[in-house]
């Protein structure tokens, strides 16, 4: 450790250190990225929830450590926190995870260096909370994930290869997710659905389902929290939540169909256009309203550097949950109408005027999540004009 001129950082409550690096990169000696420090913050928040609503002590594997920094913040931040398991592939990142271990005077951490896969099968039913922040893609660990979670645990999932989730390109997406993407205005959270409706059918050969307690998509990542169940009527019950979204590109409108192998519509209802399809993905609800009030109440709580926009991304998810899936880009919209955008509150109102369904959504700030149809939203923003 000598070697590395040290950096030294606090989040929360938690000290780390590190070697000094030029650029966030995984060629870093070990990896430390500041922009995720609200990823970790709102981590806390949800494994506290989480903590609570089991009422009893809680072990937690920090999958991916780098630094240590989940880990570590993990046990010195939550209460209720039990034995940490913080593994990592790399020696250097071993290192400085005992070091920032000591640097925290913190008991019942304990460092691994495994392959991540190797790691959860080799500990297999001994995780409550199971953290995947990897480089990129989450996919190649999910299979050992499904294997390895317990019944009623959490797991975390982050992917930061939100270029296939989005579908910039087709084929990335099909080859680790293993379905098609769309690019479209509503493409981030069509990505999240294709992530969780990943995750649903790989932990589903383990008669595991998923509940999706809170997701957002943030700057360059995504992240979902789950709660896993166990079951294999409810698996099968919680597979209808898998479908596809199709998107006409002619007239904007869309429409979700569920099933894996039901007969998808091909052309548009609206226009009589070809339709194309996004899928398979999770079609169900990507928020849940009380897991994520009382992660709301939990920054009472808690000592958290991103608070203001970590409750201004709660508080969006929140509105979110129970709203219909996708959402409209009232640019995409107004552009395909040759029209100027009206004032997106005018719009907001008009729209619910209309006993319509509007709510706005954090994957965009200028979208809108509606019961509206395509038809409907054009005459009100003509009539906005
Ligand atoms: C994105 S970094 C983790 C960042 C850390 N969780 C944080 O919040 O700062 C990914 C880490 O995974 C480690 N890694 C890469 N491949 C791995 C594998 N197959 N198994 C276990 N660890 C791996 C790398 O050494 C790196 O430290
Ligand atoms: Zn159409």
């Amino acid at each position: 450790m000598d070697e590395y001129k040290i950096k030294h950082i606090e989040e929360g409550l938690t000290q780390i250190e590190f070697p000094e690096f030029d650029k966030i990169s995984s060629d870093a000696p070990v990896f430390y990225n500041p922009h995720m420090e609200m990823n970790r913050d709102l981590s806390i928040l949800a494994i506290q929830v989480f903590q609570k609503q089991e009422d009893r002590e809680i072990n937690i594997c920090d999958l991916f450590g780098g630094s240590g920094i989940r880990g570590v913040r993990y046990k010195n931040e939550i209460d209720g926190v039990g034995e940490v398991s913080i593994n990592d592939i790399s020696e250097t990142a071993n290192q400085f995870e005992r070091h920032n271990i000591e640097l925290n005077n913190l008991d019942d951490v304990e460092v691994y260096q495994h392959d991540a896969s190797m790691f959860l099968r080799m500990k297999r039913g001994e995780f409550d909370v199971i953290d995947i922040d990897p480089f990129g893609t989450p996919s190649p660990f999910m299979d050992s994930a499904g294997y390895g979670a317990r019944r009623n645990s959490l797991l975390c999932v982050t992917a930061t290869d939100t270029s296939a989730l989005c579908g910039t390109y087709q084929e990335p997406c099909i080859r680790k997710y293993n379905s098609k993407p769309y690019k479209s205005e509503y493409c981030h959270e069509t990505g999240i659905r294709i992530l969780a409706g990943f995750v649903a059918l790989t932990l589903s050969k383990y008669a595991k389902y998923i509940e999706v307690k809170m997701s957002h998509s943030t700057e360059h990542y995504m992240r979902l929290y789950l709660e896993i169940k166990k079951g294999s009527k409810r698996t099968d019950e919680s597979l209808k939540n898998i479908g596809y979204i199709s998107h006409c590109k002619n007239c904007l409108h869309r429409q979700v169909s569920n099933g894996l192998a039901s007969p998808i519509e091909e052309i548009c209802p609206v226009c009589g256009e070809k339709l194309v399809h996004a899928g398979p993905l999770w079609i169900g609800a990507i928020q849940d309203a009380d897991f994520i009030e009382k992660m709301i109440d939990e920054t009472n709580h808690k000592k958290i550097n991103t608070e203001k926009d970590a409750l201004k991304l709660m508080n969006a998810c929140l509105l979110e949950a129970g709203a219909p899936a996708t959402f409209y880009d009232v640019h995409t919209v107004c552009k395909s109408l040759k029209i100027s955008a009206p004032k997106l509150d005018l719009i907001f109102d008009e729209i619910k005027n209309q006993g319509f369904i509007a709510i706005k959504t954090h994957f965009n700030p200028l979208g809108i999540k509606t019961d509206a149809t395509i038809k409907d939203i054009e005459k009100i923003l003509i009539s906005l004009q």
